[in-house]
């Protein structure tokens, strides 16, 4: 039966309330409206970010809403003007948009865009400012402009990237988010060259991402930092060549790196979200140099410190967003990536669930084991 232009009733995880499990519930999703597509989402994968906005720490966070950003589908129906992606094309939704015209896009300075971003952070569509998701008439709010834990979602135009048919679905949903985001902050905000030094603070999903992208680009040394012993051997297969556990440490754990690296790494990357590793990570970098990426997520509330003679020596502190790339621009390529076997994401891939057992997946999250859990959204 033709759905295009009529509201679907299907199953999404709803999180009514922080911390409280999601339900399953039947939603509506209404057509989408003019520059907006709706996505019958195949596969999502569970992030992080979608558990620390659950846990009500995230400043933008609303609920009622459906969470989800790291999936692949098929392109349902598109509303009016929409000239880049039509039905039957395979997407992967992209939480940072590329639209590729405002004053963001046209810098060459950033991937960050401005046209959706004002209304992503309130959980509703830019066109009329509502929500395209609803029970019974009552509104549910969207998530990072995706809302993928939804069997169909309603995304902006800008908010997709068109991707070759042949990559299998339930693999390249981990192109929407960790994956990316771990190697682009190696290539693209980092530009880790050859020979360099690298300590890596958090060996889950993202934290191995900078690993690999780190080996690619040649580090001579990878150091990876975890409180969890037990993620050394898995983390080797990324790239990581050697590992502390800060608990085993009574010096703080940047007074370890710098004695073990001659003054301090090249570059570090904070992958897990605490402010006080944050400052660890800027403070093994090697002084007049070293630059420390943070890409980890604190919740609000929490800042960062440190002395600004750690920056005045030479110190640099950088941030990334979805590892610096355009995602509209260069998902594809990433996903060609895959297919080219140039880069790993079946390895990331730890657990296979149900849409109906994602209560289950986020508290496989807390398991040592875990990376990433994938959702199939239709069994
Ligand atoms: N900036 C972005 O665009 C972006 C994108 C994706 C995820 N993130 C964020 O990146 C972070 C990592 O995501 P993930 O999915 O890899 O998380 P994860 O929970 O799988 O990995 C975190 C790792 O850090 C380790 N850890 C925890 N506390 C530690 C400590 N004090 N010292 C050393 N190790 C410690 C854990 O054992 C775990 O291995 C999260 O904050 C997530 O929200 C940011
Ligand atoms: N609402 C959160 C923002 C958290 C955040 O920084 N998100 C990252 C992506 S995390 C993906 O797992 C991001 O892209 N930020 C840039 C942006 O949101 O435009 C908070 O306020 O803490
Ligand atoms: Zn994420
Ligand atoms: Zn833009």
């Amino acid at each position: 039966m033709a759905t295009q232009g009529q509201v679907i009733t299907c199953k999404a995880a709803v999180a009514w309330e922080p911390n409280k499990p999601l339900v399953i519930e039947d939603v509506q999703v209404a057509p989408p409206q003019a520059g907006e597509v709706r996505v019958k989402v195949l596969y999502t994968a569970l992030c992080h970010t979608d558990a620390y906005t659950w846990s009500g720490k995230d400043p933008e966070g609303l609920f009622p809403c459906v969470l989800g950003h790291e999936a692949a589908g098929i392109v349902e129906s598109v509303g009016e003007g929409v000239t880049e992606v039509q039905p039957g094309d395979h997407v992967i939704p992209c939480y940072q948009a590329e639209c590729r015209e405002c004053k963001f896009c046209k810098s060459g300075k950033t991937n960050l865009c401005g046209k959706v971003r004002a209304a992503t952070g309130v959980g509703v569509m830019m066109n009329d400012r509502k929500s395209r998701f609803s029970i019974n008439g009552k509104p549910i709010y969207h998530f990072m402009g995706t809302s993928t834990f939804s069997q169909y979602t309603v995304v902006h135009d800008v908010s997709v990237a068109k991707i070759d048919p042949v990559a299998p679905l339930e693999k390249v949903c981990l192109l929407g988010c960790g994956v990316p985001t771990g190697l682009g902050a190696v290539w693209n905000t980092a530009k880790v060259e050859p020979g360099s030094i690298v300590a890596v603070f958090g060996l889950g999903t993202v934290g191995l991402a900078v690993a690999e992208g780190a080996k690619a680009a040649g580090a001579s040394r990878i150091i990876g930092i975890d409180i969890d012993s037990k993620k050394f051997d898995r983390a080797k297969n990324f790239g990581v060549t050697e590992f502390i556990n800060p608990k085993e440490h009574e010096q703080p754990i940047q007074q370890v790196i710098v004695d073990l690296t001659d003054g301090g790494v090249d570059y570090s990357f904070e992958c897990i979200g605490n402010v006080s590793v944050m400052r660890s990570a800027l403070e093994c970098c090697h002084k007049g140099w070293g630059t420390s990426v943070i890409v980890g997520v604190a919740a609000s509330g929490q800042e960062i410190s440190t002395r600004p003679f750690q920056l005045v020596t030479g110190r640099v502190w950088k941030g990334t967003a979805f590892g610096g790339f355009k995602s509209r621009s260069q998902v594809p390529s990433l996903v060609d990536k895959y297919l080219k076997k140039e880069i790993k994401v079946d390895e990331y891939i730890t657990h296979n669930l149900t849409l109906a057992d994602i209560n289950k997946a986020f508290d496989l999250m807390h398991d040592g084991d875990c990376l990433r859990v994938v959702l199939d959204m239709f069994v």
